[in-house]
């Protein structure tokens, strides 16, 4: 098992305190910050968009994963890149063109990520698997930080590993959505390579302790 990246999702962080909370992560063991951009069409939600993305970019001193909850991905890639994104994910489900989409974000230098609904099937991506730096599984249905994790993940996970090694290709693959220390170490297991974690860590009395706990958890 290699070594397993932490990316502490900033949905769940105090707003009011974002500067507080983007330093206790680059103070911290995590690896990544998981950004979510939500327009409220794609998704029945809003979250923040390019003015945060732009202050937070100022203070992170680690890498930047921006998932895209959104429509029409494409039009906002040279936007992100601008704003210093290392890797943008955008939905398997919000795009027509996919392969342009992933061709016009390496375009920009960033690293390529797709992620996909509770409900799409990993075998979608057997065409384009080796354009994809990160498939993002969705472990929830997105729009929403706090709920509960669809144990079929752990199945997927097993299904997109299996393809990714049939096809020869380096992609790395995310879990998204209620991610803890109870299912950390088996999805890692299952082939897992990060494990974002919103309110497990940020509505923990100590975040710092809990992403180290995991860190602990994964070795
Ligand atoms: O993309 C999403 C939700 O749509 C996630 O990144 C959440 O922000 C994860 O939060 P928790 O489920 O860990 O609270
Ligand atoms: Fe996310």
């Amino acid at each position: 098992m290699s070594k397993t990246l932490i990316a502490p999702s900033i949905l769940a962080a105090d707003f009011a305190n974002l500067q507080h909370d983007i330093e206790m992560v680059n103070q911290s063991e995590a690896d990544w910050f998981h950004l979510d951009v939500m327009d409220g069409v794609f998704v029945p939600n809003i979250s923040f968009g390019m003015p945060v993305i732009k202050s937070i970019s100022k203070h992170a001193k680690k890498t930047l994963d921006v998932h895209l909850m959104i429509v029409n991905p494409d039009q906002y890639i040279k936007t992100f890149a601008d704003l210093g994104v290392n890797v943008l994910t955008v939905h398997y489900e919000a795009c027509t063109h996919l392969h342009r989409t992933l061709q016009a974000i390496k375009a920009e230098g960033m690293q390529a990520g797709v992620a996909l609904n509770p409900h799409t099937n990993v075998d979608l991506l057997k065409d384009t698997i080796k354009d994809i730096d990160l498939v993002c599984l969705m472990s929830v249905n997105p729009g929403f930080g706090g709920q509960s994790f669809i144990e079929n993940t752990f199945d997927k996970v097993r299904q997109l590993k299996a393809l990714i090694n049939e096809k020869g290709a380096s992609t790395k693959i995310e879990i998204d959505g209620g991610v803890t220390n109870k299912n950390a170490k088996q999805l890692a297991e299952a082939g897992a390579d990060v494990l974002v974690a919103g309110s497990y860590v940020f509505k923990a009395d100590n975040p710092t302790e809990t992403i180290k706990g995991m860190k602990e958890l994964l070795k």
